[in-house]
C-alpha cells in the first residue's frame, strides 16, 4: 500500500509520504476521535476520475459536523485536494484516504484546544478482499460482536473510533477461516459488514437491512440506483441472521469492497454458492459506471 517516494495533501500542503508524521500524544491516537472517507479513482473511459467525491466529501464534513470538529477547509478545497493527491502520485487507480484529526496541543477527554488537522492519502489498491472474491464469492461469519447501539456511536459519522468494534468482528471470522464478519445491531438483527454494508437477493427483490446502526454506504445508494434501472425491486426492512442463511444471493457493497457477492454464512452455502445472477448484473452495472462506461453517470466522475 504505501508508496514511500509518494505525497500526501497534510494541512494544506502536498509533502512526502515520510513526512506526513504526527505527535505520539496526538489526541485522536488516544481518544479514537478522528473522521476520515475511503473513496475510489477508477482509469476509466474518460480517463482517471474519482467516483462520487463530493458525496464522500459531504459525508466527511457530516461526520465532523456531528462531532462537532471544525475542519479548517471548505468541501471545495477537499474536493480539490483529493484530486491534487491522485495527480501528484500519478495514480490511474487508486484508494483515496482523508482523515480529519486531533492534534498533540491538548490531553484529557475534551479536545478543545487541540488542533484539527487534515490528511489525504493516495495508494493503489485492488480488490479489497480479492480478484478471486469478486468473481467467487467469499465466506462471512455472522459476528458474536453486537454493532454499537446507535446512541453509543454516532451511525451517520465514519468515526475512527467504531472501527475498534469492526476489527473485533473482523478478527473474529479470520481466526474462524472465514473471509469477513456480518454484524448484528444490539436487538439481533443484521446491521452491515465490519467494513461494507450488506445486500441479500429473495425472489428476485434485492433485500437491505434497515440502516439504524449501520453507515450509509455511498455504494449502497450506488446499488440503489442500479436496481432501478434495472428494474429490480428493492426492500429495506429488519432482517435476520436467518433470511441471510436462507437467501438466493447475498453480497457486501462499499467503495473498499465494491461488489463482491457472499457464497457462505455460518456453514449455510447461499443458493448455488457462487455469485448468483442478480449479483453479477449488479455488479457489472457498477463496474460499467465507476469505469465511464455508462454516460448517464457522467456526473458522478471527477476526473483528475
Ligand atoms: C462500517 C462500514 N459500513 C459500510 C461501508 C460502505 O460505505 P461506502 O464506502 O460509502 O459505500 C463502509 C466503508 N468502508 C470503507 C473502509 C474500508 C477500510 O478497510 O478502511 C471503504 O469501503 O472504503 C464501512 O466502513
Amino acid at each position: 500500500m504505501s508508496d514511500l517516494d509518494g505525497y500526501i495533501w497534510y494541512d494544506g500542503k502536498l509533502v512526502p509520504w515520510r513526512n506526513a508524521t504526527t505527535h505520539v500524544l496526538t489526541h485522536s491516537l488516544h481518544y479514537g476521535l478522528a473522521v476520515f472517507e475511503g473513496v475510489r479513482a477508477y482509469n476509466t473511459d474518460i480517463g482517471t476520475a474519482i467516483f462520487r467525491l463530493q458525496d464522500h466529501t459531504r459525508r466527511l464534513f457530516n461526520s465532523a459536523h456531528i462531532y462537532q470538529m471544525k475542519i479548517p477547509y471548505d468541501q471545495a478545497a477537499i474536493n480539490q485536494a483529493q484530486v491534487d493527491v491522485v495527480r501528484e502520485n500519478k495514480l490511474e487507480s487508486c484508494y483515496i484516504r482523508p482523515l480529519v484529526f486531533y492534534g498533540s496541543e491538548k490531553m484529557g477527554v475534551s479536545p478543545k484546544g487541540a488542533t484539527v488537522h487534515v490528511a489525504i492519502a493516495a495508494w493503489s489498491w485492488g480488490a479489497y478482499l480479492g480478484q478471486e472474491a469478486l468473481e467467487q464469492g467469499i465466506r462471512v461469519k455472522v459476528s458474536s460482536y453486537a454493532r454499537q447501539h446507535v446512541n453509543v456511536t454516532m451511525p451517520r459519522a465514519k468515526v475512527a473510533s467504531t472501527y475498534a468494534n469492526s476489527i473485533l468482528a473482523n478478527a473474529e471470522a479470520l481466526d474462524h477461516g472465514y473471509d469477513e464478519a456480518i454484524l448484528l445491531d444490539t436487538e439481533g438483527f443484521v446491521a452491515e459488514g465490519s467494513g461494507e454494508n450488506i445486500f441479500i437477493v429473495r425472489d428476485g427483490v434485492l433485500c437491505e437491512p434497515e440502516i439504524a446502526s449501520a453507515l450509509t454506504g455511498i455504494t449502497r445508494s450506488t446499488i440503489h440506483t442500479i436496481a432501478a434501472d434495472l428494474g429490480i425491486p428493492v426492500q429495506t426492512k429488519r432482517l435476520t441472521r436467518d433470511d441471510l442463511y436462507i437467501a438466493d444471493e447475498a453480497f457486501f457493497s462499499g467503495t473498499a469492497a465494491e461488489v463482491t457477492p457472499i457464497r457462505e454464512i455460518d456453514g449455510r452455502v447461499i443458493g448455488a454458492g457462487s455469485r448468483g445472477p442478480v449479483t453479477a448484473k449488479i455488479q457489472q452495472a457498477f463496474f460499467d459506471i465507476a469505469n465511464g462506461r455508462n454516460a448517464k453517470y457522467h456526473h458522478w466522475l471527477t476526473k483528475v
